[in-house]
């Protein structure tokens, strides 16, 4: 097939991932035959240096012509006092792209029990799908920033929430069968709203599906001490960025969760959930299977290439297996080593 791949490496270990999922298109273009035509765009700090904006028109343009886009991760010291932060670009692209849904599985392996602060018994068995709502809520109400005050408004539709749960109740079916709900209804009035929302949308449209309800602080403590009575986890834009994270440390690293953000229509933007990694950065340390895995995730959900991103999810995985990973999971190779051991299972 032919296909449009627009990447977007951004900063910090960004390019270095960026490279290793870029590597995985052209093995699996080899592998299958087919033909992928893959060009790079500023995002980003890079782009603030390059153009003074974070996200600039022409990289919009090109991503809103791709058939998928992948992106490294953005952020940085260097621009943590600028007027525009690299940050502000991807949350525009999100907007612009209207993928309000970020899908972030996570899912443990025996090979990376080791590798996880928690206990293996608990570990069995885990696989979560959090379907975050990625473009609304407390990161795109309006702010304000004074240096003795500042507030940020937090604002949800019931359109808003009404999609994503949808979204999040398909995959359950096509799951285990259970959404579990978290908020903070107990305090917050957008939280309440989700609520109303999940129990109307649910009853009248998905009631075959179990469907429990967690307040957020409770759900962090779930997420550890039963991680594997979870299947879809749907959650607003704040909650879902740190759940996330949270998550990473059952499968061993947050070097090892993919992501998909997708909408009703118009390409997907798929990126590993780590941030940009200042601390490790240009020192071939970035552990790229999360990013290798958000290739994968682009090639199924953003291609239809369901066998190609199985091939590709396999390889990783063997390479686990084979403790052929970098050193946040106990491995002892490097970002490169890491990404050739994966294509040499491919090719
Ligand atoms: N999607 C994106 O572009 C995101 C960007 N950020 C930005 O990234 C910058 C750094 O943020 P942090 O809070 O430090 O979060 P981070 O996710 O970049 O790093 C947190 C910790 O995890 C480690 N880590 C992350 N990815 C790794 C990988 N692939 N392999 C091995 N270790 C890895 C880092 O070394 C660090 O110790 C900030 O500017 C932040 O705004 C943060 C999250 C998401
Ligand atoms: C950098 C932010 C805009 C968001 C974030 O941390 C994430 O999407 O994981
Ligand atoms: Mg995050």
């Amino acid at each position: 097939m032919k296909a449009k791949i627009v990447l977007l490496p951004g900063d910090g270990i960004g390019p270095e991932v960026t490279q290793a999922a870029k590597a995985a298109f052209d093995a699996i273009a080899q592998r299958f035959g087919h033909d992928f035509l893959i060009s790079q765009a500023l995002m980003g700090g890079a782009a603030i240096d390059a153009t003074g904006e974070p996200l600039p028109a022409a990289t919009l343009a090109a991503c809103q012509e791709a058939d998928a886009v992948f992106l490294g991760a953005v952020g940085g010291p260097k621009w943590d006092k600028s007027e525009k932060r690299p940050e502000q670009g991807l949350l525009a692209i999100r907007k612009a792209l209207g993928l309000y849904a970020n899908l972030r599985p996570a899912v443990t392996h025996p090979a990376l029990y080791d590798a996880s602060p928690i206990k293996a018994d608990r570990l069995k068995d885990v696989d979560i799908m959090v379907a975050r709502e990625l473009t609304g809520g407390i990161y795109f109400g309006e702010k304000q920033e004074g240096s003795e005050a500042a507030w940020d408004r937090c604002a949800y539709s019931a359109e808003e929430i009404d999609r994503v749960l949808h979204q999040a109740a398909r995959l359950a079916r096509s799951r285990r069968g259970k959404v579990t709900m978290v908020d903070k209804a107990n305090v917050l009035a957008t939280s309440r709203l989700w609520r109303r929302r999940t129990e109307a949308v649910f009853a009248e449209h998905y009631p075959d599906l179990e469907l429990e309800f967690l307040l957020v602080d409770a759900a962090a403590m779930h997420l550890l001490s039963r991680p594997a009575s979870f299947d879809v986890l749907v959650t607003e834009n704040l909650f879902g960025d740190i759940l996330t994270d949270e998550a990473a440390m059952l499968v061993g690293s947050l070097g090892m969760l993919p992501s998909a953000s997708l909408g009703d229509s118009g390409p997907g933007l798929f990126e590993p959930c780590h941030g940009s990694a200042p601390d490790i950065a240009g020192q071939d340390k970035a552990n790229p299977f999360a990013a290798m895995l958000s290739a994968a995730m682009l090639l199924e959900l953003g291609l239809g290439l369901g066998e190609e991103a199985q091939v590709l999810k396999d390889a990783v995985y063997a390479c686990l297996e084979a403790r052929q990973c970098t050193a946040d999971l106990g491995g002892k190779l490097g970002t490169q080593g890491a990404t050739a051991a994966v294509l040499a299972r491919i090719l």
